[in-house]
């Protein structure tokens, strides 16, 4: 078994790999206030209640884009199992089969995107990924990292919205009817969602004009369904994909170590 470990800047998710599947994918807020002790206890109470005893976990791994949880959640795994995590970042990356655009810039759920789509479809491909940020991230099918594009997320734009306003709510994450709003909840559904499709059929179709139009799209992320008239812009939704990626960082790893 291995527990896979993909902090963003809203949630944490932790995943039980067991040899071919995913059997438990847990989320918990990613908060900066929050103890090593207190993330230990979340982590055992989920594996007790999955049946699944500590000794039986043989690998960890981490990636994290928010730097003041990494040592905490680093420092919880290696004492929890006895063992340290594999922690994905710029040291490793020699490792991979990935060519990295400025690795200690780069956000290292990216690079797992990145290394997902590369391993899933050895083509040209955009992921998607739906979370505190929207990101595009352009790997080809030789596995170079071509480019990323980032903007605030779904849910980022419209908290942005009510945190700057004095008159704007915060509204669900919900298609509207019409582009023409009839309420402030509504008018807000209009700009932030019907304008966010646009915004990814735009940038997926400049990026594809950028690459002479050989590119798959694929979407992850917490936010990925959230847009049903977007499915149709996307190969897959995978919304693993983050985690699936950080696996194999920690794959490649520990074979090249062998
Ligand atoms: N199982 C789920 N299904 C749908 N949405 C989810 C799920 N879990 C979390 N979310 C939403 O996804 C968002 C976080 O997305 P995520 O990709 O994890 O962001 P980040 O990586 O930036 O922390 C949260 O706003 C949460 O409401
Ligand atoms: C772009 C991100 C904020 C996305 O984070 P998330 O939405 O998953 O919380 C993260 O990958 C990050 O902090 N990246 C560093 C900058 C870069 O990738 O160029
Ligand atoms: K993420």
């Amino acid at each position: 078994m291995q527990i896979i470990v993909d902090i963003g800047n809203t949630d944490a998710v932790f995943g039980l790999y067991n040899q071919t599947h995913w059997q438990h994918i847990w989320r918990t807020p990613a908060r900066h206030d929050e103890s090593a002790e207190s993330y230990e206890a979340r982590l055992r109470l989920w594996l007790l209640e999955a049946n699944v005893p500590l000794s039986s976990v043989q690998l960890t791994v981490l990636s994290s884009v928010v730097p003041t949880l990494t040592p905490t959640m680093r420092s919880m795994l290696g004492e929890l199992f006895g063992f340290e995590p594999i922690v994905v970042g710029p040291g490793i990356y020699p490792l991979l089969p990935l060519e990295i655009l400025r690795p200690h810039e780069i956000g290292a759920d990216l690079v797992a995107n990145a290394l997902a789509a590369y391993t899933r479809y050895q083509r040209n491909c955009v992921v998607v990924d739906f979370g505190t940020a929207l990101t595009f991230t352009t790997v080809s099918g030789e596995g170079k990292i071509i480019g990323v594009a980032i903007a605030p997320g779904l849910k980022t734009a419209i908290r942005s919205l009510f945190a700057n306003t004095a008159q704007l709510p915060e509204v669900p994450i919900e298609v509207p009817e019409s582009a023409l709003g009839t309420s402030t909840t509504h008018a807000i559904q209009a700009g932030v969602v019907l304008g966010y499709e646009g915004l990814v059929r735009s940038l997926l179709d400049r990026i594809r004009a950028e690459l002479d139009g050989d590119c798959l799209a694929v979407a992850t992320g917490g936010l990925s369904g959230r847009i049903p008239s977007l499915r149709d812009a996307f190969t897959d939704i995978v919304p693993s994909l983050t985690l699936d990626g950080v696996r194999l960082i920690g794959e490649t790893v520990t074979e090249s170590t062998k």
